[in-house]
């Protein structure tokens, strides 16, 4: 994870901030265990839907600070957050996701709604939102939340994906990946740089998971108890067949 502040000129990141108060954003869903839920919140909106010259002059210098290749595919989120953050997960959670890069430019300054970085068997990073900083990982290979949001007024983020090459990499674990490591040390290596991170990272970071789900966005019980049901489902397959 890298972290820049001032990191576009200061007008492109006013006139960008300017950007996301006029947009109309939507009530951000997602898809947990099979069922559809509202993120407490968090109103988004993608960038080719409004179609505004800053919004291009910022994604091309994005591209170019995270050094991503002119056809690199891109796509830009603009975020608006009143109250919740997001529980813990990869952005590239898969295939068919292609994304690679992770750029999350923050429009807003706050002592809440940090972005809490979990890298594989590293100590937990938090980041708090900041006018013109800019948070940039893999996305395939960082596991992260947003803690709850409680300022007044509301945070404004913008996210840059960068895809990478077709998703050719191996995303199955199977046995000789565990039983090939001379050392523990090695096994951690390996898997902080491996999206195979992500069939394990349920487990390792059960707590995590379940923490976020709770604090983060699942105020409502049904929800909550559905969605926590449902990560417990995941882990337990996953700690199953890494056996
Ligand atoms: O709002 C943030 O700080 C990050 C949002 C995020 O993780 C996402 O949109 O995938
Ligand atoms: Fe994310």
């Amino acid at each position: 994870m890298k972290c820049k502040d001032d990191a576009l000129d200061a007008d492109l990141a006013a006139e960008v901030l300017e950007v996301c108060r006029r947009a109309r954003m939507r009530q951000h869903v997602f898809e947990f265990g099979g069922r559809v839920f509202p993120k407490p919140g968090i109103f988004e909106v993608e960038g080719q839907e409004i179609n505004e010259p800053a919004l291009e002059r910022a994604e091309a210098a994005v591209r170019i600070i995270v050094g991503a290749g002119p056809d690199a595919a891109a796509a830009v989120k603009l975020q608006r957050n009143t109250g919740g953050g997001f529980p813990a997960h990869y952005d590239n959670a898969g295939p068919p996701s292609r994304r690679a890069v992770t750029a999350i430019l923050y429009l807003t300054d706050g002592d809440s709604g940090m972005l809490e970085i979990f890298e594989f068997l590293k100590p937990p990073v938090r980041v708090a939102p900041r006018f013109n900083r800019l948070v940039v990982f893999a996305s395939d290979r960082c596991l992260h939340a947003v803690t709850r949001w409680r300022e007044p007024t509301p945070r404004y983020a913008v996210t840059f994906w960068f895809d990478g090459r077709a998703a050719s990499e191996e995303i199955v674990l199977t046995k000789s990946h565990l039983s090939g490591f001379p050392t523990w040390d090695d096994a951690v290596a390996f898997f902080q740089e491996s999206p195979l991170q992500r069939v394990i990272s349920r487990a390792v970071y059960d707590d995590e998971y379940e923490t976020s789900l709770r604090e983060y966005c699942g105020f409502r019980e049904d929800h909550l108890a559905h969605m926590l049901e449902a990560h417990r489902r995941s882990g337990t397959a996953a700690a199953a067949c890494s056996r």
